[in-house]
């Protein structure tokens, strides 16, 4: 195993992503910024200097369990504290199992910001991938704005509330079209995109007829769940968020914001023509054109525009195809399973709330916010209030109607933690509910820390005891990721098995903004020796001072 090192520097730069120029977050200057490849059981080292002029940063490995390195997780205000302008922090951190990942900001809205970006961990020398393939395309995915994070961030904590509304644009590595399409002689209404602006023309893939590429896809959107299709192409599912699953062939598949999947392509169809990789939105109402990109049979030219009209996508709000897609996603054998036997059920109620006039989400009636001394060290080090003590609910009333707008719309904010009995299995419950108002229930993909969770079942409307017999315990998929579907709810379990302090929250970034989170912790006592840098805040910077180093 190696010792791979980068030097990195955060920064805001001019960019174009789609047609239009902004300014992004990038890192020494790229956007997105540069992809790290590693093979498994390496450690990467990356000194992260932050070169904005008025802002903290973090970078969250998402994907990366930080076994025995909590402290290098990169969430702000729970691993650690936000690194300075002009200061720098050393993450060291082993990726342990191969897989497609990503790195992105862990502070404010900086993901949504642009600030993001590949994270590939090959299998280790000697070892063999569960199945073949000749290439690699990578497929970074993201959702762009045109007004800054600033913007959206004031609006967002503003009353009266301003939403951000859809994105301008749906980017690939990075690029998209805005206001203009790739294949607009196929689509009446929308211009060609200029020629000259080489940033909106797409990116194109080059492949050699009659062979299998491993397809990487990785989506760290704001807020957009995705549907991606490959014109005349079957996809073969074979790796979800770095494990493997059963291969699945599909047309069209979904991606939900914190999610990544490897899709097998076959290079079979036609050589004499290029074909549309094609991205569009679904779950929410569509106000984005689909991003494209294409899908290069070499010796075509790669600036050959494909002859056939781009792939349709499903219909936005077609629940069913995307559940029926979301149940297809098992776990390839010789995947750990879940113990049997479950110590503790935690049921979470997602609801959006008014506290004080301002629109939040809130878990259990807790909306939360982010203490100014990070909980990894003031758990550690037992600081007296640096967060809220009380325990936060497991359950949520029995007379909640979760198909209705809720009779009391209020609740509080606050910091609590679930403290977790180091290696207890536990069960968690993820409930949906109708929003603010009537007749709306929205997607929520959500993210854990630190682990990874089998997804047992999703099921419609309020959870009940007796569809615990429904549980997939025999091939449940083992991932970081999973999404609950309107009115519905998502059953996971994991093992509390990783010392520290980890965020377990939903992945559209104005939705964690407003609260939509909660913070678990297990094994404290074991946790090693916090790096200073980590710590160099709110209470524990005076526990620094005070130990004379
Ligand atoms: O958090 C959100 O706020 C808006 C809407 O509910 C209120 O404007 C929306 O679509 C969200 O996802």
């Amino acid at each position: 195993a190696k010792v791979r090192h980068f030097k990195w520097e955060v920064g805001a730069l001019f960019s174009t992503p789609d047609c239009v120029e902004n300014v992004v977050l990038g890192i020494n200057g790229q956007f997105p910024g540069p992809t790290i490849r590693a093979k498994a059981s390496d450690t990467i080292v990356v000194e992260l200097k932050n070169h904005l002029h008025t802002e903290g940063v973090v970078i969250h490995w998402h994907g990366i369990r930080q076994i025995g390195t909590p402290w290098a997780d990169g969430t702000a205000s729970i691993s650690q504290c936000a690194i300075n302008p002009e200061e720098t922090f050393v993450y060291r951190f082993k990726v342990d199992r191969p897989g497609t990942y990503f790195y992105h900001g862990h502070y404010g809205m900086q993901r949504s910001g642009g600030l993001y970006g590949s994270l590939i961990v090959d299998v280790a020398d000697g070892e063999k991938e569960a199945f073949h393939y000749d290439g690699e395309i990578n497929l970074l995915l993201s959702d762009w704005w045109h007004k800054s994070i600033y913007d959206q961030m004031v609006g967002l904590s503003s009353n009266p509330f301003r939403w951000i509304g859809e994105p301008q644009s749906l980017l690939i590595n990075g690029r998209g079209q805005y206001n203009c399409s790739l294949a607009a002689k196929f689509t009446t209404g929308v211009a060609a995109c200029p020629a000259r602006n080489r940033s909106c023309q797409g990116n194109a893939f080059s492949v050699l007829p009659n062979k299998t590429y491993r397809i990487r896809i990785a989506s760290t959107t704001a807020l957009a769940s995705l549907n991606l299709q490959i014109g005349n192409h079957k996809m073969v599912v074979v790796e979800a968020d770095g494990n493997y699953v059963q291969p699945v062939a599909v047309d069209d598949m979904d991606i939900y914001s914190g999610e990544s999947y490897s899709v097998l392509l076959t290079t079979n169809q036609s050589p004499s023509m290029n074909y549309w990789i094609s991205l569009s939105v679904r779950g929410r109402e569509p106000q984005t054109r689909p991003a494209l990109a294409i899908l290069n049979y070499k010796p075509n030219s790669p600036a050959k525009l494909p002859t056939l009209p781009p792939p349709v996508s499903p219909r936005w709000n077609d629940y069913e195809h995307s559940k029926s897609f979301s149940n297809k996603i098992l776990a390839l054998r010789g995947t750990p399973t879940p113990p049997v036997k479950v110590d503790r059920r935690i049921v979470l109620l997602n609801t959006q709330n008014k506290i004080s006039g301002f629109t939040k989400w809130a878990i259990n009636n807790i909306s939360l916010v982010l203490p100014s001394t990070p909980y990894l060290g003031s758990l550690k080090y037992n600081l007296k209030n640096a967060f809220d003590a009380e325990r936060p609910p497991e359950d949520f009333s029995k007379d909640y109607d979760v198909a209705k707008p809720a009779v009391n719309q209020n609740s509080t904010t606050g910091t609590t933690i679930y403290f977790l009995r180091f290696n207890s299995t536990v069960d968690v419950i993820l409930q949906n509910a109708n929003a603010l108002a009537a007749n709306v229930s929205e997607i929520h993909p959500w993210h854990l820390h630190g682990h990874d969770f089998w997804v047992l079942g999703y099921g419609e409307g309020r959870f009940k005891e007796e569809d615990v017999k429904t549980f997939n315990l025999k091939n449940p998929p083992y991932r970081n990721t999973a999404v609950i579907f309107p009115y519905g709810w998502t059953a996971l379990r994991f093992v509390a098995n990783n010392p520290g302090a980890w965020a377990f929250h939903c992945h559209i970034e104005p939705h964690l903004h407003m609260g939509m989170g909660v913070v678990f912790s297990e094994g404290i006592r074991l946790v090693g020796k916090i790096p200073k840098e980590a710590l160099a805040c709110g209470k524990t910077a005076t526990i620094l001072t005070d130990q004379h180093p």
